[in-house]
């Protein structure tokens, strides 16, 4: 088994007829399209869609695209050469012209609809019709199934043009937030943090989109000129897209008798999702009420897991409804996204969003799109069965679940075999007094020092005396509970596996998409680099470069520490 799995991986498909062998429809084939949707595809323009899973949709290709980057890291984990992203015919299909490929592909992609929960509660008006029925892929349509290396893989073109969910958007991305997308896709990943992955990056060198942004300078909450940036397409990669949100759009049509198929196409998501996400872990033989009960459980360790990551590298995912939750338990749709640098408890770095979607607040966040997913899924147990009552019981679990997770994640970033309530409590104080950068702090931290000079480097404020002695008081309490745990150097190569050298700092991220809109994608390519190597020390001139305090001129900059959500 081990062996055909690595043979497999050596295969490398290095020519587009090759790649285009690799199609392995499953979802357009086992799942409803839209009754109404037309046979070639042309289907672009604002529409209710009343029931079926999806709809098929052809993407508008780029205006004379132009090739940004690729990422080699996933090209290598599917078994595809470098040289296949420079291919004019794999360029064509991943900047949106499905006509480069014949054969086995199917003529069109396909766009999904799903509902919106915003914090646990229900929403319809985003959508222009008032009925839920227009919201949906309004600019990401999948293209490509395939099966690669014995996992199955979704691939999907974010700006590909306007579906029948755009709500009578554009259906593109800027470069802008398309550069951004596909390099922290793939920095997540190097985090060890589950997320769709970013496979290519294309740009048109005529077309462009306009959007509210920031003048330069601007200090402003809200963006106060409309600027014309180039569009993008980037394509991720999943093994499935399912939202929690795709989960209660066929919830709520049954619950509102909407459509007498609703019922049946919730149990058919619901049986595509334990077989694209947790195919591994859930037995399809087993009866389906117990699978629905273990989906649960393991929905639940994922997303809590995912969270507990998310605090443990400073991400703060901004917009957390759920149609950006992936039923799969990853991270999904990088919009509003930031990295906490000055540690902010509420740091949030999206002015639309809140503070229910800040930085720590995200396990609550999370519990809300948990029982989002728990309340969409109810209706396919029977009342007063032994599974449902379990399936209850996950989801008041839910809590100690996340608070367990929690813990344990911030016992291993401080190095401990436990976690300590108390000196936890003393040291958020502690950072939060003297604006401690992040990732530095707890960076410096593992190298275990016994007196505090090296952590101040990630200070953002001078400190008195007296915080100097409190200090060194914590210090000396974490120290020698972190020595009695165990041998000093070995804690120290353990805590750099969690705490990051190198993250996210969008001060040094803006420069890169300013020069890409100019035609020059060398900063793009070296933060791929820089990024996809978080833990590693690297070279001096990167140290210099990108393990440093953000610049007092940042700070409240338009853009740079605060954005709106347009993309
Ligand atoms: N320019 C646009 N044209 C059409 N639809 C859009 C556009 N921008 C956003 N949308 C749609 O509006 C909804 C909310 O946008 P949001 O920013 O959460 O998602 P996104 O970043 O586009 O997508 P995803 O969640 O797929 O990563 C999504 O359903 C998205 O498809
Ligand atoms: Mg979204």
């Amino acid at each position: 088994m081990t062996k055909s799995v690595k043979s497999s991986s050596n295969a490398c498909v290095t020519t587009f007829d090759e790649f285009v062998e690799k199609v392995d429809y499953s979802l357009m084939d086992t799942l409803h399209a839209d009754p109404n949707a037309t046979e070639d595809g042309d289907d672009h323009r604002a529409r209710q869609v009343f029931s079926g899973h999806f709809v098929p949709v052809t993407p508008t290709p780029l205006a004379e695209p132009e090739y940004i980057s690729h990422s080699s890291t996933l090209f290598n984990e599917l078994g595809l050469s470098d040289e296949l992203a420079l291919d004019s015919d794999f360029s064509r299909l991943f900047s949106g012209d499905i006509s480069a490929a014949c054969g086995p592909m199917k003529p069109f992609g396909w766009a999904t609809g799903y509902a919106l929960s915003i914090y646990g509660t229900e929403y319809i008006q985003q959508c222009p019709f008032g009925t839920g029925n227009g919201y949906g892929d309004g600019r990401a349509i999948s293209v490509f199934e395939t099966v690669m290396n014995g996992q199955r893989w979704e691939m999907q073109l974010k700006g590909g043009g306007p579906t029948p969910y755009c709500r009578g958007g554009d259906g593109r991305a800027v470069l802008r937030s398309s550069v951004r997308e596909f390099l922290v896709q793939e920095h997540m990943h190097a985090l060890d943090i589950p997320t769709s992955r970013s496979l290519t990056l294309y740009v048109s060198k005529s077309e462009t989109a306009r959007r509210p942004w920031y003048s330069p300078d601007s200090r402003s909450a809200d963006p106060d000129i409309l600027v014309d940036n180039p569009v993008a397409i980037s394509t991720r990669v999943a093994p499935s897209f399912l939202r929690v949100g795709q989960l209660e759009l066929f919830a709520r049509r049954t619950r509102s008798n909407a459509d007498p198929l609703a019922l049946e196409e919730l149990r058919m998501i619901v049986m595509h999702l334990i077989e694209r996400e947790y195919q591994n872990e859930i037995d399809q033989e087993d009866d389906f009420a117990d699978q629905l009960v273990e989906l649960a459980g393991l929905f639940r360790q994922r997303l809590t897991a995912l969270v507990a990551n998310w605090l443990r590298v400073g991400y703060c995912q901004g917009n957390f409804n759920s149609d950006n939750c992936a039923a799969g338990g990853f991270t999904l749709d990088y919009g509003p996204f930031g990295f906490c640098e000055i540690f902010d408890m509420e740091f949030q770095p999206w002015t639309g969003g809140g503070k229910h979607f800040s930085f720590f607040h995200q396990p609550s966040a999370a519990e809300a799109n948990f029982h989002m997913f728990w309340t969409a899924v109810r209706p396919l147990l029977a009342e007063g069965s032994d599974a449902l009552i379990q399936f209850d019981e996950v989801r008041r679990g839910f809590a100690e679940e996340m608070q367990n997770q929690t813990q344990q994640m911030w016992a291993s970033k401080l190095g401990l075999a436990e976690f300590d309530a108390q000196l936890f409590k003393q040291l958020l104080q502690l950072m939060d007094r003297s604006e401690v950068d992040y990732t530095i702090f707890f960076r410096e931290l593992s190298h275990i020092p016994d007196e505090i000079s090296s952590l101040k480097k990630s200070f953002y404020v001078a400190t008195s005396e007296t915080l100097d002695e409190q200090w060194q008081s914590w210090l000396n309490e974490w120290y020698d509970l972190v020595s009695a745990s165990g041998d000093v150097s070995e804690i120290s190569i353990k805590m750099k596996q969690v705490n990051p050298k190198y993250t996210w700092r969008e001060w040094l991220v803006v420069p890169a998409y300013e020069q890409a809109t100019e035609g020059d994608y060398s900063l793009v390519k070296e933060l791929q680099e820089v990024l996809n190597r978080p833990y590693d020390e690297q070279s001096k001139e990167i140290e210099d470069k990108y393990y440093r305090l953000k610049p007092k001129e940042y700070f409240r900059a338009g853009g740079v520490s605060h954005y709106s959500c347009s993309s």
